[in-house]
């Protein structure tokens, strides 16, 4: 199921703008990695080019290879759609469709890549992705209900429960619980610590405690100055770079000096 991911060389690029330069990472599987850094570093950027999911911004590229379980993602025979459904993404603000139903949410990715699905195993299905989002027991008595009839934390969990649906390896974050109130949030943290036992986790946030909580690694990211590329500046286990990091401008970001 889960599996490492190997980033070798990268450089993304929107347009003419070098966004993110030169990042050479292994994260390994069933481990949940954190990418933190100031704002406009390139975390979103390199979190998206983990599944191809850049390429639906026109002009935006990558040099360099994504290597997840020795297959080069960007290989010209890789289908990107092929990609993204082996590695989901959870976005910072929780996006199921509002007028579909809570079960049919669940439903909404394997419906997209056409897998014939019959009621039974559907049911199964949603039930298996709710438990393991944590919400089923919240949701099991009103799943015709819409998903929009669900609190922020809850829709998070539901848009959870609908990438892990279509029983994806790698689970990307994009700052998953920013949208969230604290007790919503730490409902993620610890659903999170739970999907690290089946799934790679690279998750984005800018809360240095969440960071600190939830991931095995974590990787700094900063950017000299406007109009410069992101560049990862360390990485390594979370203790570490929380106590004794090697780079001076970690220890300020992760003190709060900047950022
Ligand atoms: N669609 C886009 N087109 C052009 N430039 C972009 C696009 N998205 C991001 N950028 C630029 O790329 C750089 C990295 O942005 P990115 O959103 O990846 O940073 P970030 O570290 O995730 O920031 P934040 O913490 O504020 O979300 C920034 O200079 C940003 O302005």
């Amino acid at each position: 199921m889960a599996q490492r991911i190997d980033v070798k060389d990268l450089d993304v690029y929107y347009g003419t703008f070098h966004a993110v330069a030169d990042v050479s990472m292994m994260i390994e599987a069933r481990s949940v990695t954190a990418l933190i850094g100031p704002s406009g570093c390139g975390k979103s950027t390199f979190l998206r080019t983990l599944n191809r999911m850049h390429e639906v911004i026109p002009g935006a590229r990558v040099d360099g290879t994504v290597t997840v379980d020795g297959v080069d993602l960007y290989d010209p025979a890789v289908d990107p759609v092929a990609v993204r459904r082996q590695i989901g993404m959870v976005f910072q603000r929780p996006n199921p469709f509002p007028t579909m139903s809570i079960a049919e949410n669940v439903l909404a990715g394997v419906r997209l890549n056409n897998r014939r699905i019959s009621k039974s195993d559907a049911a199964d299905l949603v039930e298996t992705s709710l438990r393991g989002a944590n919400l089923w027991k919240e949701v099991k008595d009103r799943l015709d209900r819409p998903g929009s009839s669900l609190s922020g934390g809850q829709q998070q969990r539901l848009c959870i429960a609908r990438a892990i649906a279509v029983k994806p390896q790698i689970l990307l974050m994009d700052e998953p619980a920013s949208a969230l109130d604290p007790i919503s949030t730490l409902a993620i943290e610890d659903l999170i610590a739970e999907l690290k036992n089946d799934y790679t986790i690279v998750i984005v946030t800018h809360n240095m405690q969440q960071a600190a909580r939830v991931s095995d690694r974590t990787a700094f990211f900063n950017v000299a100055g406007t109009g410069e590329p992101g560049r990862l500046i360390e990485m390594d286990d979370t203790r570490t770079m929380f106590s004794t990091p090697s780079v001076q401008a970690t220890e300020d970001y992760i003190s709060g000096r900047f950022g």
